[in-house]
């Protein structure tokens, strides 16, 4: 290519970008102009509700409808998602808690669902995040919720047993863990390697091929694995890009999740009901007399009606022993005439129902 050539390209590229601008603060203004709206129509002691859930899966959705390339639907719909983010923090910034410290797959959750114009706030532990929602010290809270090669993640389904919060979104993120390493770290002598028991998990076939005599320590969180190894020689982290670049470690392997399509759910939790878009998802949690045929019971409903299950997970009710309730995601919104029948022919039979949230099927 000439330089010509390339000076000419640029002058257009610069041309593209002023519109962009212009367009850009244009959408900012009618964001701003959204707030006044809300704003004036409050009724006496409501609220303000900035942030709308529903509109901003349907914004995304659109935005990938009518997408022609070259850029995939996904990053287009990215660069919308932090446009958007950006819109929403001159309305009012969100504050959102996830589970820290900084650096883990739940911040980048966090980010991807709400892009990085929000105050976001790492808690030490899953119930953290939880209280700081029920205490409203903050808008929203991101726990991880399952993983597609490990499974549930125990502590948020039980915390969810305790505290009264309505599930306002998801997240999927595919999940790629790398061996991390410091400056000083003498590759021929790593004697052990820190990561989250979920992680070290995820990539036990890989570790059982590479360092099967070497020590996996168990720790709180893959950035704080990552943060040990910065000041040790003999040591290396399993975790992702985020604490990757934030402890400024080295990728001594890449990629070394034994099933490439790991993945884990997030769950977005707030106390603000979502309205339906048309492509929702409902999760309860139901508990049962312990009978024979009570599962089956709970089950039929969903059948007959052909609601789809995307998920049922069984844990310790912690109120008797042996006693157990169920953590159920299905396909609709509790709002739906079809489902809203489904809910009362459970409740009927049912020791106790709770309705979690209805929410928007995850869109990135
Ligand atoms: O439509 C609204 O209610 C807005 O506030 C505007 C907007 C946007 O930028 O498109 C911003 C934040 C909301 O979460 C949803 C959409």
């Amino acid at each position: 290519m000439s330089e010509q050539e390339l000076k000419a390209l640029r002058v257009r590229i610069d041309t593209l970008d002023e519109k962009i601008l212009e367009l850009i603060s244009d959408r900012a203004r009618c964001a701003e102009e959204v707030a006044r709206v809300k704003m004036a129509s409050l009724a006496e002691g409501e609220k303000p509700v900035f942030y709308r859930p529903e509109r901003e899966a349907q914004v995304l959705k659109r935005v990938m409808e009518r997408n022609k390339g070259p850029l995939s639907n996904e990053e287009m719909a990215r660069l919308f998602r932090e446009v958007m983010s950006s819109c929403l923090a001159l309305e009012n910034p969100l504050h959102v808690a996830y589970l820290g410290p900084e650096g883990t797959f739940t911040q980048a959750a966090a980010m991807k669902h709400f892009g990085h114009a929000v105050v976001s706030k790492p808690m030490a532990a899953i119930d953290e995040v939880f209280r700081e929602v029920v205490a409203g010290a903050v808008n929203f809270g991101v726990v991880p919720v399952e993983n597609s090669t490990e499974g549930a993640v125990n502590h948020t389904l039980d915390s969810f047993l305790e505290h009264d919060m309505v599930i306002c979104g998801e997240v999927e993120l595919r999940i790629h863990h790398h061996l991390l390493i410091g400056e000083n770290t003498k590759t021929d002598a790593i004697t052990r390697i820190y990561s989250h028991a979920q992680s070290l998990a995820q990539c036990r076939k890989w570790l059982d091929a590479h360092y099967p005599n070497v020590e996996r320590i168990a720790v709180s969180s893959n950035a704080e694995a990552a943060k040990r190894v910065k000041g040790e020689w003999n040591s290396a982290a399993i975790a992702g890009d985020m604490a990757a670049s934030l402890y400024g470690l080295q990728r001594l392997a890449e990629k070394i999740e034994d099933r490439p399509d790991n993945s884990t759910r997030f769950l977005i939790i707030g106390n603000q009901e979502v309205p339906p878009t048309g492509d929702d998802k409902t999760s309860i949690i139901v508990s049962m007399s312990n009978r024979p045929g009570a599962l089956h019971e709970l089950l039929v409903p969903f059948h007959d009606n052909g609601i789809d299950l995307t998920r049922i997970e069984t844990r310790p009710s912690r109120s008797g022993k042996w006693t157990y309730v169920f953590f159920i995601d299905f396909v609709g919104h509790h709002r739906d005439p079809l489902i809203k029948g489904v809910l009362e022919k459970i409740s009927q039979e049912a020791v106790a129902l709770k309705v979690l949230g209805s929410y928007p099927k995850a869109v990135l």
